[in-house]
């Protein structure tokens, strides 16, 4: 039988000492716990900490993208090698998979890398994941590894995405752990507050909006801390942390992909009658866009938005779209069929 998907992401301040050395106790404790799923999972890493792992490295090291890069750069290869130290005894080899968002946007590259993931399976090897920053402009990057690892976990249809961070989980206004969340709402949101782990890149609000993202593609999301006793096997059975629910309703691998948004060109806001059909699951026709904020050529992605301004969808083109002013005459041609057409 085929095992599903497990992707487990560690945060820089997981992986990491104050000091900005990684975490050996930390590894030793994923390398163990993550040997006892091997046989029930097929499990993919996302390991953030090379910035935070090679920072002291560079003089004067300023934060700025130049130097991040470069950190990167010492860290990541340092932060391989402990994983694969701590991971031998237990006979499990790791290979490094590093990623930028193009492999990602483009359907034929992301076969690709799943096509080397299920070779490394194959071999019981564990591939370790992280964002190939050495090359990694501002335009291009991740905004974060939640992202990548989301991205991950939506592509390979994973059963579950583990977040491991500095915290025990979500913590509402009282500073008690949610231990559940069915839906990641305003009243979610409204417990995050600004500040975030020294090292980390985009806070609780980035793991929320990626943790829903999952949700809606039916994977299971918990938000953990590698502090707790077992936290892994824990988090796993959904005995620690946050966990955030699935949602119930089915979507097709393509569906997924086109939902992932790393791909998308442009925002277009449709009016109450375009946004109705669409929830009705009708195509999108000309006539109800209202304003768009980028041009688009046919078979590009674009999020769809109400009158509100909430993202509701997400859609493929079937034309192309320069502006509002070259379409107000085509009326009742369709800018997006219902099949391209996939609801948030
Ligand atoms: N309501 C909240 N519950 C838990 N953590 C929160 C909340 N609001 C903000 N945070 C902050 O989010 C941080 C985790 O995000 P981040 O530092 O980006 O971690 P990582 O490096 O794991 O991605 C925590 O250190 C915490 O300070
Ligand atoms: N690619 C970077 C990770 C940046 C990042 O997303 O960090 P985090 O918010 O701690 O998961 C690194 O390895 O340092």
């Amino acid at each position: 039988m085929k095992k599903p998907v497990l992707v487990i992401k560690f945060g820089s301040a997981a992986i990491t000492t104050k000091e900005g050395d990684v975490d050996e106790r930390i590894v030793l404790e994923i390398a163990r716990q993550t040997a006892q799923l091997q046989s029930k999972y097929n499990i993919v890493l996302v390991s953030s900490g090379a910035v935070a792992a090679g920072k002291k490295y560079l003089k004067n090291y300023d934060g700025s993208l130049s130097a991040r890069k470069a950190a990167a750069a010492i860290g990541n290869p340092l932060l391989v090698r402990t994983y694969s130290t701590y991971f031998k005894p237990f006979n499990i080899a790791l290979a490094q998979s590093l990623c930028e968002r193009q492999h990602f946007a483009n359907r034929a590259q992301f076969l690709q890398l799943k096509d080397t993931y299920q070779e490394l399976w194959k071999n019981n090897i564990i591939p370790i994941a992280n964002e190939n920053d050495v090359v990694s402009n501002k335009e291009l990057k991740f905004s974060d590894n939640d992202e990548l690892a989301t991205l991950i976990a939506v592509g390979f249809g994973a059963e579950q995405l583990l977040f491991s961070t500095s915290v025990p989980g979500v913590l509402d206004s009282k500073g008690k752990v949610v231990s559940q969340i069915s839906t990641i709402d305003k009243d979610v949101f409204s417990f995050v507050k600004k500040e975030k782990s020294a090292v980390g890149l985009g806070g609780m609000t980035s793991k929320l909006n990626f943790a829903r993202l999952a949700n809606q593609m039916g994977i299971q999301t918990v938000i953990f801390s590698m502090q707790t006793e077992d936290g892994i096997l824990k988090a796993v059975k959904g005995e620690t942390g946050t966990v955030c629910l699935p949602q119930k309703k089915k979507v097709s691998s393509r569906n997924k992909w086109l939902a992932t948004g790393s791909l998308i060109k442009a925002l277009v806001h449709v009016d109450e009658g375009a946004a109705n059909a669409i929830q009705n699951r009708k195509s999108l026709l000309a006539v109800g866009v209202v304003a768009i904020n980028q041009a688009l050529e046919t078979g590009e992605v674009f999020q769809i938005a109400n009158e509100e301004g909430e993202v509701f969808a997400v859609a493929k083109s079937k034309i192309d779209v320069m502006n509002v002013e070259s379409i107000r005459k085509k009326k009742n041609v369709a800018i997006a069929h219902a099949d391209d057409i996939v609801l948030l």
